[in-house]
């Protein structure tokens, strides 16, 4: 290999930290400045490097600079400042990068880009972006469904890179078995269109049969290529992410993120806050605000826990109620999803049924005691929503956690004040401490990012053959017993800087119900050690 090509290489490149020896043999002598730096140093310097960058944005780009120059060094860096570089490497910044994609564009970062016009390319173009490297971990997206930012076609590559960058530094998944993956199959932006310095397929969406032939070859090729693979989703728009988890999750170990990894997150945090009350989830009345991906997924995962704790699947269904853009949702209305229609209901047993679009008359009328929002109707938490809420129940549970910030229903702040500190709140972006009436209040961050990379890590490292139900009620169960509930103030999920730990939780468990349900391929058969072992670390 030549000089240059090691220093090139991410995986390979230790810049000014290779030791004379290492220079002598590599054929580096005279390439790098002499003084032989600790990654300790490096981490100094570029930290301090990173602090004169005055926007978000821009330490977003210094911070990929690093990414493609140096994983070691970022993933030391990134361990290093977690809390502080999670909302600039992940959501929100990304969002912002994902809309300006192709005009800051600088480097592919060793992304896989499918192209919808040319099946005939996928296998080459996993072989090139893979390299010899063993895959075991996927992320693709199509990119229809950003957070709450909507179609973004080939620039939605991101949030693939994104979400690999936080499996990484959150459950130490090693970075040279990841490929992170977007299908161009078009874009229904018209600015994007419209942009001649887009770089996507400057065409509108494939849907039906070319578009799930298309996935289906791709599924089929990463298969054949990678035979120990978890394919994880992300931010698939609302009509393909459901159906695409349905067909493939029996066959495959694979992982829809906004659906399971979401509802998976909220019901931890629903946890949260009953072992706060002493309250029992069955007790409870839930109002889905924004029944898509995730709402309807967050949904469906709270209905199977409430089944098991003894409810009929009926029974349960009568505590759930569930409003998107028609409002309440009706069982005759004729645009209902598949994941929407059990949650419906029947317009006769309201007799107030025509008022049923506004959020607070709903709230009233069925008495909500959980209300999650999944809507990116930003600004739809009212003050009269939240009080309405308090007037169900002691202790409401109010989650906004639409993404990006701009998209939240409701700032925490709002929350913690229209509600005199009584309702529990967590958002998807990351709200630090709110200070009302003397206490401190921390607010939870229910972002899948707590969740999926350790559930990543469990899936790996025991080797399991698929992903079931009872593997995803163990992540969310693993997330109690975390946080001191008596604390005032205290928080409905663990916070962020705990990630590893909770990383290793979430992990075992997955792993452990893998192997009780006969799943678990692994040689290792203590599944504890299994996590271990398979957990990378950023040293040269
Ligand atoms: N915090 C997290 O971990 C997390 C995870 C996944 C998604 N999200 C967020 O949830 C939001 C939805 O994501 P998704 O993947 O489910 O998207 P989606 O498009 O599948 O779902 C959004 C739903 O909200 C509905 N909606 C739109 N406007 C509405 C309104 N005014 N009133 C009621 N409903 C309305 C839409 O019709 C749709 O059904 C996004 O902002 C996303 O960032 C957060
Ligand atoms: O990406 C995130 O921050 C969470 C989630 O997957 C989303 O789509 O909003
Ligand atoms: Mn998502």
């Amino acid at each position: 290999m030549r000089a240059h090509e090691i220093l090139n290489d991410p995986f390979l490149n230790k810049g000014t930290a290779f030791t004379m020896k290492e220079r002598q043999e590599l054929g580096l002598v005279g390439l790098l400045p002499p003084y032989v730096q600790t990654i300790e140093e490096q981490a100094k310097q570029t930290y301090q490097h990173y602090l004169m960058k005055s926007s978000d944005l821009e330490k977003r780009h210094f911070l990929m600079e690093i990414f493609n120059t140096n994983r070691t060094l970022f993933y030391y860096l990134f361990n290093q400042h977690i809390v502080e570089f999670n909302p600039i490497v992940y959501d929100p910044t990304i969002a912002e990068t994902i809309e300006n994609y192709s005009h800051l564009f600088v480097d592919p970062q060793y992304a896989a880009y499918l192209d919808i016009n040319h099946p005939e390319n996928i296998e080459a173009t996993l072989k090139n972006a893979a390299g010899d490297r063993k895959i075991r971990l996927i992320v693709v997206t199509d990119a229809e469904g950003i957070l709450g930012i909507g179609d973004w076609g080939t620039q939605g590559v991101d949030i693939s890179v994104g979400k690999l960058m936080v499996y990484t530094a959150a459950a130490g998944i090693d970075p040279s078995c990841v490929l992170p993956v977007v299908i161009d199959a078009g874009t229904n932006r018209k600015t994007l269109l419209e942009d001649d310095l887009y770089l996507g397929n400057h065409h509108e969406r494939v849907y039906g049969e070319t578009y799930y032939h298309f996935v289906d070859q791709f599924v089929a090729t990463a298969e054949g290529m990678f035979p120990k693979l978890y394919l994880h989703w992300e931010d698939f728009g609302r009509s393909n992410a459901a159906t695409l988890l349905d067909k493939y999750k029996k066959e495959i170990p694979t992982f829809n993120d906004d659906i399971q990894g979401t509802g998976i997150v909220v019901l931890g945090g629903i946890f949260g806050s009953l072992d706060i009350t002493g309250e029992k989830l069955t007790d409870q009345v839930y109002l889905c605000y924004g029944g898509g991906s995730a709402g309807a997924g967050i949904a469906s995962r709270v209905h199977a826990e409430m089944i098991s704790e003894g409810l009929t699947e009926d029974e349960a269904y009568q505590h759930f109620f569930m409003m998107d853009k028609q409002g309440l949702l009706f069982d005759d209305m004729e645009d209902l999803t598949p994941a929407q229609k059990p949650f419906a209901k029947k317009r006769s047993d309201f007799a107030n049924a025509g008022d049923m679009h506004d959020l607070a008359t709903v709230i009233k009328t069925v008495n909500a005691t959980i209300l999650v929002g999944t809507s990116t109707d930003a600004g739809a938490f009212t003050q009269t929503v939240v009080k309405a809420m308090c007037q169900n129940t002691q202790r409401p549970v109010i989650f906004p956690i639409s993404n990006p910030t701009k998209k939240l229903e409701a700032t925490a702040k709002q929350v913690i004040e229209w509600s005199d500190g009584k309702a529990f709140v967590a958002t998807g972006v990351p709200s630090g401490t709110i200070q009302y009436n003397g206490v401190d209040y921390q607010i939870g961050q229910a972002n899948n990012a707590l969740i999926y990379p350790g559930l990543g890590l469990g899936m790996l490292a025991s080797e399991a053959r698929l992903l079931t139900d009872e593997m995803i009620g163990a992540a969310a169960h693993s997330l109690s017993g975390l946080v001191d509930p008596g604390q005032p103030g205290a928080p409905v999920l663990p916070p962020f800087e705990y990630v590893a730990k909770v990383s290793i939780k979430v992990a075992e468990a997955v792993a452990k119900m893998a192997q009780e349900q006969g799943l678990a391929q692994s040689k290792e058969k203590d599944m504890e050690k299994a996590v271990r072992d398979m957990k990378w670390y950023p040293e040269y």
